[in-house]
């Protein structure tokens, strides 16, 4: 199975411009000064929806959000709290290091992992006022660059944190299915007891320095991620936004302890499309520094995802067609917010597959096993 470290090999993103010393700026240069935006007004009454993973009720409430929004924000994931923060050290650690060490494991043009800017940079005239670092499989290379005597007790903290979503994620699987009326017997990969062994990752991080003049600029620009599923850390400083069909921008706080779950395009694929994935953004603030740590997560990365033949019928064509993670993500590299309408076969024959649509319809919500 070839890795996700391959997924680029063919699509090299050339990221031109030379990365900046974030800190050094008093004065947002003009490559960072997006043109007035008419969509900087935030919802004020609209509310991301919270769920207890241990809600008896868990499945509906994961099928209404999921629905209506295509994020929720998610807590009892068992998830220590000690583990976030150890984290947030870490993440700190490695962003504050200087600029000429970070850039000693930066990412090359056709690879996943390493530092520098998002990939989606490259499809927009301005510049992003973030730096991430991308991280696949194994943190010990990267961080051999960056801290040579002190690589272990990083790499020990990303591991667990690595290991912990790796279980998260598998729980959450079986919850959105079951949401959708499949159960994990009906998904090959799955495994026999739902621990989805195979899936890939790539954990992400984020870092949205303070900025001079945060109104004109952006952290990070209104995307999808191309996951089926993406588990998303935030410190506790404000800046994610989601876009709501009908509302428009709605902000995402973070919650002590809270994880945001998003829909991501392969999810969107498998559901066939009743499950749209959300598009999000990162603002920036003049005093406070952000981060966030993604968990990006998808399916082993030749496996092929369709829309699922429970959610197919008559009055139900398949809207997409199959794809693997890796091809997606090269479709992605190459038309990026084009990507998903690029594998669409059809439109839907009437409005069933309409997001808004009422709650009811033919699907049973599969009961879950106790954990
Ligand atoms: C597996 C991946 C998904 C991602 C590209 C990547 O190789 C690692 C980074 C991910 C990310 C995070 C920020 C937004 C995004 C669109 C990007 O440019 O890099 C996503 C990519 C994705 O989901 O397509
Ligand atoms: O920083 C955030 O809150 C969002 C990050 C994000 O969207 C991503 O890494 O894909
Ligand atoms: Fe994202």
């Amino acid at each position: 199975m070839p890795s996700l470290s391959e997924a680029f090999r063919g699509h090299p993103v050339y990221l031109h411009h030379k990365h900046p010393d974030f800190n050094s700026l008093q004065k947002l240069p003009d490559s960072y000064a997006w043109t007035t935006q008419p969509d900087n007004h935030i919802h004020p009454n609209s509310t991301v929806p919270v769920i207890d993973f241990n809600h008896p009720n868990a499945p509906n409430l994961v099928r209404h959000a999921c629905r209506t929004w295509g994020v929720f924000q998610l807590i009892s994931h068992g998830v220590p709290i000690s583990l976030f923060a150890r984290m947030h050290k870490a993440t700190l650690a490695l962003f504050s290091l200087p600029l000429h060490q970070k850039l000693k494991a930066a990412r090359s043009p056709d690879a996943v992992s390493g530092y520098g800017r998002a990939r989606i940079s490259s499809f927009f005239p301005k510049l992003m006022w973030s730096e991430c670092f991308t991280i696949i499989d194994s943190p010990l290379q990267l961080f051999l660059h960056l801290w040579p005597q002190h690589y272990a007790i990083y790499c020990d903290i990303v591991m667990e944190y690595q290991a912990a979503m790796e279980k998260l994620a598998a729980k959450l699987m079986c919850l959105v299915l079951a949401s959708l009326g499949i159960s994990k017997e009906d998904i090959k990969w799955a495994g026999p007891r739902g621990e989805f062994d195979g899936a890939c990752a790539a954990l992400h991080l984020n870092s949205y320095p303070s900025c001079p003049d945060p109104d004109r600029a952006m952290g990070l620009a209104a995307h999808t991620d191309s996951t089926l599923l993406t588990i998303l850390h935030q410190n506790n400083v404000n800046g994610l936004q989601v876009l709501k069909e009908g509302e428009g921008w709605v902000a995402v706080p973070p919650l002590p302890g809270g994880l945001v779950i998003n829909v991501g395009d392969l999810l969107h694929i498998l559901s066939n499309g009743l499950y749209p994935s959300v598009v999000h953004r990162v603002r920036v603030n003049r005093t406070r520094q952000r981060f966030s740590v993604a968990y990006l997560y998808g399916p082993p990365t030749n496996v092929e995802i369709s829309p699922h033949v429970k959610l197919v019928g008559p009055t139900r064509p398949a809207l997409y067609r199959s794809v693997t993670w890796n091809e997606y993500l090269g479709t992605k590299a190459k038309h990026f917010n084009k990507a998903l309408s690029s594998v669409r076969l059809s439109e839907p024959i009437n409005s069933s597959f309409d997001v808004n649509e009422d709650e009811s319809n033919d699907l049973e919500v599969v009961q879950l096993d106790s954990p």
